[in-house]
C-alpha cells in the first residue's frame, strides 16, 4: 500500500501548534504491552564507563548490560558536553523552522528519507505523535543532500562531525561487546566497513494533550546493528520492555544511550538482545532526540559469530522483511519463529 506523508489534517506538530486533540488516528485502543497512560517505575538501566572497557570488571557489566537489558548508558566516551548540546540544537532548529521551510527537506511517499511522519502501511495503523528528519549519512555516496537542512546553516557539518565521532564510539563497543563473549576483537566490527549504513533519525516529539491515550513512538525493536541515542536533556519518555513491564529510563546528563538493534541479536546469536522499547508523549513539553543507527553492508548475509553457535543454543537466523520504518523482522530457531513483526 501506498505510503502517505500527511495522511490526516497535517503532522503531529501542526496539531499540536493549533492546540487540537488528536484524531482518532493516534489513539491506542489497546496494546499487547499494556497501558499507555500509566507511569511504570524509573528503573536504572546499567551504566558503563567507555574508557575503562579494558578491565575485566567494566567488561562483565558490560556483557551483562547486554545480555540482561540489551542497552546502557553510556559514559565516558569522548564526546564533548557541548558538541552534544549543539547537535541537539541543530535538531531543534530544524523543527522550530516554519513548516514551508521544513517540507523543502519533505520525504517522499513510501520512502523513509527526509522529514515528515510514519509511513502509513496499514489502514489500523495507530500513528506516532511525531515528526522525524531521517538521513543517511554513511556511506558518503548515498546521501540525499537536497533533503538536508539548510538551516542552521552548519547542519551538515555538524552531522557529518558527530556521525563520525558516534562511528568511534561504536568501534570501542563492538570490540569490547566481542572481548565480553570471549571472541575475537573483530568478529563483529568486521561487517561493520566501508559500506556501513549510518542513518540519523531527529524525533521531535511536540506536547500531546493525550498522553494518557497517544505515543510518541509505538513499542518497537530497531532493525539496526546497533543505535545510539541522544536523548532529551529534560524531558524524559523513552522507555524499556523488560521482564514482561515498562521501566522508564532515567536521563543522565551528557549520557548517551546504546541499544542493540536485531542484527546484533543474530549475531550474537540470540545471547545480547535487541531491546523493545516506546517513547511515551508529554502534556505541557516537547522532547527532541536523536537517534544514530548503524547497520552492516545491507546486501551481506549475517548471522550468529563462530563460537556462538552449538547444540544447547540452535542458529538464529533472520528473514528480514522492511515496510518503510515498521521492522517485520523473523528470528528462527530451525522452522520455529521465536519473535516475529515486533511493532
Ligand atoms: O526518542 C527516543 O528516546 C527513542 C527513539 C527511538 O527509539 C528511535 O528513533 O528508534
Ligand atoms: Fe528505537
Amino acid at each position: 500500500m501506498a505510503g502517505l506523508v500527511f495522511p490526516i489534517e497535517g503532522t503531529s506538530q501542526e496539531i499540536a501548534v493549533n492546540g487540537n486533540d488528536p484524531p482518532p488516528e493516534f489513539f491506542v485502543k489497546e496494546s499487547a504491552f499494556g497501558p499507555v497512560g500509566s507511569s511504570p517505575p524509573m528503573i536504572p538501566i546499567p551504566v558503563i564507563d567507555l574508557s575503562l572497557l579494558s578491565s575485566e570488571t567494566e567488561l562483565e557489566k558490560l556483557r551483562s548490560a547486554l545480555t540482561s537489558w540489551g542497552c546502557f548508558q553510556a559514559m565516558g566516551h569522548g564526546i564533548s558536553s557541548s558538541f552534544l548540546d549543539k547537535v541537539r540544537e541543530a535538531g531543534k532548529e530544524f523543527f522550530s523552522l516554519p513548516m514551508e521551510e521544513k517540507q523543502k527537506c519533505l520525504r517522499a511517499a513510501c520512502e523513509g528519507e527526509g522529514f515528515g511522519s510514519d509511513v502509513v502501511v496499514s489502514k489500523q495503523q495507530v500513528l506516532d505523535w511525531c515528526n522525524r528528519l531521517f538521513l543517511m549519512v554513511f556511506p558518503e555516496d548515498k546521501r540525499r543532500l537536497n533533503l538536508w537542512p539548510e538551516t542552521p546553516n552548519d547542519f551538515g557539518e555538524t552531522l557529518i562531525e558527530y556521525t563520525m565521532k558516534i562511528r568511534s564510539v561504536m568501534d570501542v563497543v563492538f570490540k569490547a561487546t566481542a572481548r565480553s563473549l570471549k571472541l575475537e576483537e573483530d568478529v563483529f566490527l568486521k561487517h561493520f566497513g566501508e559500506k556501513t549504513v549510518m542513518q540519523a533519525r531527529f524525533n521531535y516529539y511536540p506536547p500531546c494533550p493525550r498522553s494518557d491515550m497517544v505515543l510518541g513512538l509505538k513499542p518497537h525493536s530497531d532493525k539496526s546493528g546497533i543505535t545510539v541515542l541522544l536523548p532529551d536533556q529534560e524531558v524524559e519518555g523513552l522507555q524499556i520492555f523488560k521482564n514482561n513491564e515498562w521501566s522508564r529510563v532515567p536521563t543522565i546528563p551528557h549520557a548517551l544511550i546504546v541499544n542493540l538493534g536485531d542484527q546484533m541479536e543474530i549475531m550474537t546469536n540470540g545471547i545480547m538482545k535487541s531491546p523493545l522499547h516506546r517513547v511515551t508523549t508529554n502534556p505541557e513539553k516537547m522532547r527532541v532526540s536523536v537517534a544514530m543507527l548503524i547497520e552492516p553492508d545491507p546486501e551481506e548475509e549475517i548471522g550468529p559469530a563462530d563460537g556462538l553457535v552449538d547444540e544447547e543454543r540452535p542458529k538464529l537466523y533472520k528473514t528480514m522483511k522492511n515496510y518503510g520504518h515498521l521492522n517485520y523482522v523473523c528470528f528462527q530457531k530451525g522452522v520455529v519463529a521465536i519473535n516475529e513483526v515486533k511493532m
